[in-house]
């Protein structure tokens, strides 16, 4: 595991510039000499910027005040529709409702420090910071309150540089900084190394040798 400070000099010693080469542009000039090698850093949304799990928990318990719930301390395994439904069958389909209603994604709180870590990442040198966040299958509010959220927090800049998709596999950068810890698509070799986002329902898991943690934004 590893906290912000050593994560950030991680980003730094990953994103030194290669020998100078050239690029060649369209009519067989260099367009862009010299070329330096960029880090591409891709950030998953929910659970590592964004609040998912205490935003899904207030709503919850507000909708639905007189049915059992999983405290944030008790939470395993990363879908939370699953634990739910392991508690009685019908909650799995009550936590859906919760996430496919108006307004759930615009209102999540930014995980503190998401905000400054993001920033400050993409104001490096030779560092381009991507947002990387699969939208839910019932589109009706979420891709629009994921952009909505963006620009809420993080500005109009950022919105340039966010990517939607259902398969992170197809997507190329170095890092991908992720709480899910199977991330899994149709491509069997992704390019980026994923650096797992510790979150609530991971944090129990056995360190695994071959996959860096990034504890937190803050510690
Ligand atoms: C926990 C949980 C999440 N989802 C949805 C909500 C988000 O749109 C994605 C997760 O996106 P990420 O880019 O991997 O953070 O999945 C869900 O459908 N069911 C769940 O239990
Ligand atoms: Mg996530």
């Amino acid at each position: 595991m590893f906290a912000l400070p050593r994560f950030l000099r991680f980003l730094r010693s990953r994103g030194s510039p290669v020998p100078p080469r050239y690029f060649s542009g369209a009519h067989g000039t260099p367009s862009r000499p010299p070329y330096t090698k960029r880090l591409r850093v891709l950030v998953d949304m929910d659970g590592v910027i964004a609040d998912f799990e205490g935003g899904f928990l207030k709503k919850y318990r507000a909708k639905y005040p007189n049915e059992p719930y999983i405290s944030l301390e008790n939470r395993r395994g990363f879908w939370v529709s699953n634990q739910y439904g392991e508690l009685r069958r019908d909650l799995c389909e009550k936590a859906i409702s919760i996430w496919e209603s108006k307004n759930f994604f615009i209102d999540l709180e930014p995980l503190p420090g998401s905000v400054a870590a993001l920033k400050e990442m993409s104001s490096m040198e030779n560092t381009d910071v991507f947002i990387c966040t699969s939208p839910i299958k019932q589109y009706s509010f979420c891709p629009f309150e994921k952009y909505a959220w963006i620009e809420k927090h993080l500005g109009w800049e950022f919105v340039e540089q966010t990517i939607l998709t259902r398969d992170k596999t197809l997507v190329s950068g170095d890092l991908l900084i992720d709480d899910k810890p199977d991330i899994l698509g149709v491509e069997p070799n992704p390019t980026w190394e994923h650096v797992l986002f510790t979150a609530c329902h991971n944090k129990d898991l056995p360190p695994c040798p071959s996959r860096r943690r990034l504890l937190s934004w803050n510690s």
